[in-house]
Order: structure tokens, then C-alpha cells, then sequence
């Protein structure tokens, strides 16, 4: 919808309706860093609405068969893969994405998402004992817990956001989400495409806003049971908080500092390229992004030459160009932030190989206000830097060498962080012993980002509680009951 100045101007979803807010957030173009779109400034006055509306739509949708609800859940699928290339072009411009990454992964996940869930919900069985000598059955049931808070961040947008819907509708509850301040538009979108799927007002709700005003009074609300969040590991203390006098259930899916491992025998011609994409796929903005490289010393410095090579291949240009590699960074604020770990990094001593303050950047005269960052590796660099123990969150990965695997492992492991690694070698005892002794949720070995839906996906120590996926996604959004029966 066009709003102030032509620029698009976005409406919170309640109760089946577009409904305007009182206030409006600019949201920046990262690509040329200008205004492009007004997104609403949510408050408690919208969470109650959105609350209301939830309430009202739980009765009906919960007591739908899971059939019934698979069948929305798939002409939703059906819509939105109809959309697709506009859901992309959206979702490129607003997050700053490559088009490429947006047209062949986040579009076409969010479309599975709702595809795998309407599939997964009908599969479900539960649990039977018997105790004969008491003459006793007992078994479970499972029941939709109530109105859900879901709470995305900004890097995968759709592809995250539908990542909870899915499974929350598809088990019966109604939801609330709220999408990143910083990237609203495709949300917006999908709700355009509810009432068509046959997803009844109030079963999902959609306020638009910044954490501290909209997230807060979502998360803290009473009547808002149970909260699925995936950003940042500081939000996550801070929801925990609020929420902890409810006694609200929560999921986190947070940050990571994730390593690569690389040993003598990979091949590196696969190994490269992969670890490649691992570090920069899209702006190294995605959690499962490596940002620290060990490499076994007596290949270090040929996998350093050929790394930093292929890094220098890659090509960042406008989101729009269908052959760039990698696209803006989603913000000033944050493209300063990842800077200052590379200015560090110098003052430590490291040495930048290539990228930032090595190689110049070229864009059209419309870009350079944009929010570019070429792929960058350090190396030279103290296990102990913030570089190697903070989640940067951008185009920057350092490499070290190692002696052993013992080592390694340790080193690995040194972080606060525990979300995805990546172990590479031909010799496939050592990748399940490395594979089992990582702390970290997911480990890809000889490969990245190869996901199956139904396994969990999550994250140890700071990196989360709790995991998504099929069944894990299923026992999160239900409240089980354990029922016996004396006959
Ligand atoms: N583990 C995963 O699956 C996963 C996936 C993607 C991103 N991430 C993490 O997300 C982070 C980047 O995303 P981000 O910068 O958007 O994170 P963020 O924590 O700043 O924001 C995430 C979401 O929380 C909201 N929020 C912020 N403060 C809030 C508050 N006080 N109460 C309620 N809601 C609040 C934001 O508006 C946004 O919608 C990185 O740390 C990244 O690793 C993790
Ligand atoms: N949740 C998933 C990915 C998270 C990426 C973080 O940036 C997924 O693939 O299901």
C-alpha cells in the first residue's frame, strides 16, 4: 500500500483485517541506504487487539482435525509459491539479500515450511503403557497450549518467520508473531494470501514494531502462554525475564560462534568452496555461518592461498544483480559494528588477508551509500580476540592453524557459543569422533546447510533451549497429558 511520500507504508494483521497504526517507523533500503517503507510502531494498544483476536479464533481452529488444518496449510504453500518471484524481489530489497539467495532458498523454504508441517501434523502418534498386574492403561494426549508469541530477527526473514507459524497453526494454536523492525515487508505480503488459503481471522495475527515497545508487551503479556523466539542471546536474557513470572514456556534459538575443521586428508576442492559460502552466504548473516576456520598445519598455508583466493571471487554487488554472491548488510549500525571487529583485530595485531581495508569495493554511484562490506579474512589471530569468541554476524571469518585433533576439539569447543560446526575429512572415524565431542547442536561434516526438517535443529549452551524440527516442533507447540485408565 502506498503511504506518506509514495513510499510503501505497511498495516498490522488483526482479526483478519489491515488495520493502521498510530505510529510508523522509516525502514532503509540497505542497498542505497535510503527510506523506502513505513512499518508500523506497535504498542500495548495493538498486542491487546492482536490478544483479542487470538482468543476469539482458538476455539474454532483448535478444534479443527489436523486434516482440516493440513489443507490450509497447503493452499497456503500453493499461494505463496505463486508469489514467489515477488516474495523474492521484496524480500531482496528489504533485507539486502542477494536476489539469487532470495529466489532458490528463502522463498522456496518458507513455501516447504507450511508444505512439511501440513505433512508432519498428520503423522503423529502418542504413548501407551500397560500395567496388567493393576489392571491399568495409561497413555498421552496431546492439546495446542493457547495463543503463541512468535518472535523472528531479520536475516531470513520469511524463510524464519513461517518457520514458527507453520508448526504453531498446524498443532491448533492461534499466533502472534512479530517479524524484525528492519524487515516487515514479506510478512506484510503473506498476509494478504491468509484469507484466500482459508485461514480464519484471528488464527494468525501480525504486529509490526520494535522489540523494546511491541516485542515486550507481546512477551510479557498473561494470556500469551508460550513464546517462540530466534535472534540475538542478549534479547534472550531479556525475554527470559520477562517472561519467568508467567512461567511461560520458551523456546530460543540464539547465536553462534561456529567452527569449521578442517584436517589434512578433506578434499579440498569441495572443502573450499563450501567453507567459502559457510563464511559469506548472505553477508555471513546467517547463524549457521562459519566465522572461525582451524586447518591442520601441514596443508595451512595451500588452504589459506586457495581460500583467500576463491574469498576474493566472490562478488558483492546490488541485491538485484542476479550475479552477485553477496548483497548489503542489513544496516549502517550494523555494518559499523562489524567493521569495529576488523579495526580491532588490526590493533591486535592480526593480519586482514583480504576484503575490508584491503580491497576497494565497486559499485554503481546510486550504492555507495549502501551498506557494502567486501568477505574478509583475518588471520594471525589469538584464540582469546573478540573476533573468535564474539558472534560478529557479517562477511568476516578468521583462519588458525592446528596441530592435533585433541586440540581442536578443545579449541572448538572454547567458546560460550554452541550452534552448527563443520568437520572436514576423508577418514570417517575421525569425523564421527570429532562430530560427537563438538559442543554444537548441528555438526555438517564434508558439507553446510544441508537441512533435514524432521531431525532437531537448535542449539547448546549460549546458543539456545530447545530445538525445532518435526517432532521437537510438535512437542513445543502442544501441552501433553498423561491420562491412566483402571479397568
Ligand atoms: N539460532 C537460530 O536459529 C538463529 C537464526 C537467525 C538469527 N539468529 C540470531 O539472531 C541475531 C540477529 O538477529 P537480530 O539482530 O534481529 O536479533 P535481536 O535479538 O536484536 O532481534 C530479534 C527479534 O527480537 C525482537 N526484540 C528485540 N528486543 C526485544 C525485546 N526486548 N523483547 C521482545 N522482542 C525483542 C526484535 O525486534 C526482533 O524481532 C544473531 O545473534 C543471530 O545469530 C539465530
Ligand atoms: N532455523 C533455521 C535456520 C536458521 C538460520 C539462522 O540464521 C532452519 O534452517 O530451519
Amino acid at each position: 500500500m502506498a503511504g506518506r511520500g509514495g513510499l510503501l507504508m505497511l498495516e498490522n494483521f488483526i482479526g483478519g483485517k489491515f488495520l493502521p497504526c498510530s505510529s510508523y517507523l522509516d525502514s532503509y533500503d540497505p542497498s542505497t541506504g535510503e527510506v523506502y517503507c513505513h512499518v508500523p510502531n506497535s504498542g500495548k494498544e495493538e498486542v491487546e487487539a492482536a490478544v483479542e483476536a487470538a482468543r476469539a479464533a482458538f476455539p474454532g481452529w483448535s478444534s479443527r482435525s489436523p486434516q482440516e488444518r493440513s489443507q490450509v496449510l497447503q493452499r497456503l504453500a500453493d499461494l505463496l509459491e505463486q508469489s514467489l518471484e515477488e516474495l523474492a524481489q521484496a524480500e531482496s530489497k528489504d533485507q539486502g539479500k542477494t536476489i539469487t539467495l532470495a529466489r532458490t532458498m528463502d522463498i522456496p523454504r518458507a513455501v516447504h515450511n507450511f508444505r512439511f508441517f501440513a505433512s508432519s501434523i498428520l503423522h503423529h502418534t502418542s504413548e501407551c503403557t500397560q500395567m496388567d498386574h493393576l489392571g491399568c492403561l495409561h497413555y498421552t494426549v496431546r492439546a495446542p497450549v493457547g495463543i503463541a508469541a512468535l518472535i523472528s530477527p531479520w536475516n531470513l526473514p520469511l524463510y524464519l518467520l513461517t518457520w514458527k507459524i507453520a508448526p504453531a497453526i498446524a498443532a491448533g494454536n492461534t499466533v502472534i508473531a512479530k517479524p524484525s523492525e528492519l524487515t516487515s515487508v514479506t510478512a506484510w505480503m503473506m498476509c494478504r494470501l491468509l484469507e484466500k488459503a482459508g485461514v480464519p481471522p484471528g488464527v494468525v495475527n501480525i504486529v509490526f514494531g520494535t522489540g523494546p515497545r511491541v516485542g515486550e508487551a507481546l512477551v510479557s503479556h498473561p494470556e500469551v502462554p508460550l513464546i517462540s523466539f530466534t535472534g540475538s542471546q542478549p534479547t534472550a536474557e531479556r525475554i527470559t525475564q520477562l517472561s519467568a513470572p508467567h512461567c511461560k514456556k520458551l523456546s530460543l534459538e540464539l547465536g553462534g560462534k561456529n567452527p569449521a575443521v578442517i584436517f589434512e586428508d578433506a578434499n579440498l576442492a569441495e572443502c573450499i568452496p563450501t567453507t567459502v559460502r559457510s563464511s559469506f552466504a548472505n553477508q555471513g548473516e546467517i547463524c549457521l555461518c562459519t566465522s572461525r576456520i582451524f586447518v591442520q598445519r601441514s596443508i595451512y598455508s595451500e588452504f589459506l592461498k586457495r581460500f583467500v583466493e576463491a574469498a576474493r571471487m566472490w562478488k558483492v554487488g546490488i541485491p538485484s544483480d542476479p550475479s552477485a554472491d553477496m548483497g548489503a548488510l542489513i544496516s549502517k549500525a550494523h555494518l559499523e559494528k562489524v567493521r569495529s571487529y576488523i579495526k580491532k583485530a588490526r590493533m591486535e595485531g592480526a593480519q586482514i588477508l583480504c576484503g575490508e581495508g584491503v580491497d576497494k569495493l565497486n559499485l554503481p554511484p546510486r550504492n555507495q551509500a549502501g551498506y557494502f562490506m567486501l568477505p574478509t579474512v583475518i588471520t594471525d589471530v589469538k584464540d582469546e580476540s573478540c573476533c573468535m569468541k564474539e558472534e560478529i554476524f557479517g562477511p568476516v571469518t578468521c583462519v588458525v592453524p592446528f596441530d592435533s585433533e585433541e586440540e581442536v576439539i578443545q579449541r572448538a569447543n572454547n567458546v560460550k557459543y554452541g550452534l552448527a560446526a563443520t568437520v572436514w575429512s576423508g577418514n570417517v572415524g575421525r569425523v564421527h569422533r570429532v562430530a560427537k565431542k563438538l559442543q554444537s547442536g548441528l555438526v555438517w561434516t564434508n558439507c553446510w546447510l544441508i537441512r533435514e526438517l524432521n531431525l532437531p535443529f537448535g542449539g547448546m549452551k549460549s546458543s539456545g533451549v530447545g530445538r525445532e524440527g518435526a517432532k521437537d516442533s510438535y512437542e513445543f507447540f502442544t501441552e501433553v497429558k498423561t491420562i491412566t485408565v483402571k479397568h
